[in-house]
């Protein structure tokens, strides 16, 4: 398919939609979405087929030096993604019933904790983890692309327990906000938890390394969120649109942004999650997400419960008549 630019594109999709059998704007949203896949694709016959979901598992260090930041042990990780692979879970069964590969990638479930530093001390990850961390995630991608027939899009979840304790930690450095706007209950901690968690956000935002938005992921980041931060950066050199989960996947957003400004463009956000960092990162995004369910599960959930309207919105920018072919006459 001939590629124009992603302004002649965006140009001719608005053109599109207001010849076809419908009052201008009738669409709302699904309107905008269909123009912003045109742009990022630069056609204007967007599609979202074929489309993949990479997970991107990991530990953190702070749950076994800490283990009140979750209600769930750092076993359940592996767990989950022996789940995934069986079909079992939530984004599992989704992927099944879309269509779609789920490839889960496993960047550091079997981590060494014993004495080991975490994002309270800021000292979640060597710049060289940090590095590698973003480099698999890439790979990641480039890998889907080559085993894929065109990939038209990309989503990404992640799965780790303690990481939205991570999540809480990146925004507030890459905000400037602080813990307590930025800390929610995760997978359901109850107060007395939630009280030490919240204070090893806070400790974090203190010993954190803000010389760049690379040094903060290293610094109080996740294996998972530096591979998520590398497939967006990846996805973005290849034109690829990427629907963006939940408050952990939207936090590795913030920093691809913040190390490339050009990963905004091939951004869409599926959902607003139950946690309350997530509006903050969503609003310094200038995001729009497409749903509010209280969902607070990751693992790509929202985003694939999302997919199905990014598909509808192509399918009618490319199939519905115009006025003219249907033969209504406007005024
Ligand atoms: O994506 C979200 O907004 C989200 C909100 C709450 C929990 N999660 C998931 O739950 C896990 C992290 O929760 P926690 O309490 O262990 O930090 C991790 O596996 C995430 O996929 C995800
Ligand atoms: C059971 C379970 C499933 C998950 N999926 C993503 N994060 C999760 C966290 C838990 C605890």
């Amino acid at each position: 398919m001939m590629k124009i630019s992603a302004d002649e594109a965006r140009e001719q999709a608005w053109g599109r939609q207001s010849q076809l059998t419908k009052p201008p704007g009738s669409l709302g949203e699904l309107e905008n979405i269909a123009v912003e896949l045109a742009g990022i694709q630069r056609t204007n016959e967007p599609v979202v087929r074929p489309a993949g979901c990479i997970i991107f598992a990991a530990n953190h260090p702070v749950v076994a030096n800490c283990p009140e930041v979750s209600a769930f042990p750092m076993e359940v990780t592996s767990a989950m993604v022996a789940n995934f692979e069986a079909g079992g879970a939530a984004s599992s069964v989704l992927c099944a019933h879309h269509g779609m590969p789920q490839v889960v990638v496993d960047v550091g479930v079997s981590i060494d904790v014993d004495g080991v530093g975490d994002l309270r001390d800021g000292k979640a990850m060597s710049m060289e983890l940090c590095r590698q961390s973003i480099a698999a995630g890439e790979a990641a991608v480039r890998d889907m692309v080559a085993h894929s027939d065109g990939l038209k899009l990309l989503i990404l979840g992640e799965m780790g327990i303690g990481n939205t304790t991570v999540a809480a930690a990146l925004t507030g450095a890459v905000l400037g906000e602080s813990a307590a706007r930025v800390t929610g209950r995760g997978t359901g901690v109850a107060d007395p938890s939630y009280i030490v968690k919240l204070a090893a956000v806070r400790q974090a935002l203190e010993n954190v390394d803000a010389t760049s938005a690379e040094t903060m992921l290293a610094s109080v980041g996740g294996r998972e969120v530096a591979a998520m931060v590398g497939a967006m950066i990846a996805a973005a050199e290849l034109e690829i649109p990427v629907l963006v989960d939940g408050y952990i996947v939207t936090s590795a957003a913030l920093v691809a942004v913040e190390m490339h400004a050009s990963v905004r463009d091939v951004l869409l956000f599926a959902h607003q999650s139950r946690e309350q960092g997530h509006q903050l990162a969503l609003k310094s995004l200038s995001a729009n997400a497409l749903l509010d369910m209280n969902l607070a599960l990751g693992e790509a959930s929202g985003a694939l419960v999302a997919y199905p309207m990014l598909e509808q919105a192509c399918i009618l920018h490319n199939k519905m008549a115009t006025f003219e072919a249907a033969g209504i006459v406007k005024e």
